[in-house]
């Protein structure tokens, strides 16, 4: 799997966030891509899901020689971003049943282990609008790195989650990133310190220089 982006730019009305992104992303591998807040991270992170369309520039998605369009790129990657609603009126167990309409569970993982990830085996009928942002916030994440996808994309992937929390997300990056291609939008260094590339979104800001 892999993702190449060329000349890639994006702009709000008159505002470039970035432009001119040439890069190369290949399974594998597992990139940071920092900057600070507002700097344009998931910005970058939705183009490159084919949520948002560059203003400038080109995205290829290819998989064992075929190029996926865009518009099916979402079968092939799973995401955990703070923007990605769950959806509160289910309880655990739909809304694992529903993720899982959409998705294939990773080999050898079951639902009843993603329950017993997130330690809720007492609770699966436990609505989720009666969770604490912790929890919510493992749940995406235990969603996200159980689906059988090449590709792992994770905004801000500790927001809302404790020291505990912390070591469990790490956790998680052992056991189930190994072998994708991992994107993570971070600016702390507990996120990301496992990513072999990092691309700094202020390499890309620069503005060309008129004579
Ligand atoms: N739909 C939009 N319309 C106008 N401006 C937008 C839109 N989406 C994002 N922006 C602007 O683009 C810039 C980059 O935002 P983005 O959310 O990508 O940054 P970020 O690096 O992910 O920030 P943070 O670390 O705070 O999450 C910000 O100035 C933001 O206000």
């Amino acid at each position: 799997m892999s993702i190449s982006l060329e000349n890639v730019g994006r702009r709000f009305n008159r505002d470039w966030i970035f432009r001119n992104v040439n890069y190369n992303f290949t399974s594998g591998e597992s990139y940071a891509i920092l900057g600070s807040n507002g700097s344009g991270k998931s910005t970058l992170l939705q183009i490159l899901n084919g949520s948002l369309g560059p203003s400038t520039g080109k995205v290829t998605y290819q998989l064992n020689d075929s190029v996926i369009p865009t518009e099916a790129i979402y079968e092939h990657l799973s995401l955990a971003a703070p923007y990605l609603e769950v959806i509160e009126d289910f309880s655990l167990t739909e809304m694992i049943d529903f993720h899982f309409q959409f998705k294939s569970l990773l080999p050898g993982i079951s639902k009843a282990d993603i329950i017993a990830l997130l330690n809720l085996n007492t609770s699966p009928g436990k609505l989720i609008k009666y969770f604490s942002s912790g929890m919510k916030q493992r749940l995406k994440l235990a969603l996200a790195f159980c689906s059988e996808t090449p590709i792992l994309m994770l905004d801000e992937p500790t927001s809302n989650l404790d020291t505990q929390g912390i070591d469990w997300y790490r956790d998680l990056v052992q056991r189930f990133a190994v072998d994708r291609l991992t994107i993570v939008c971070s600016n702390q260094l507990h996120e990301y310190d496992f990513c072999n590339h990092q691309l700094h979104i202020a390499d890309y800001k620069k503005q060309p220089v008129t004579p």
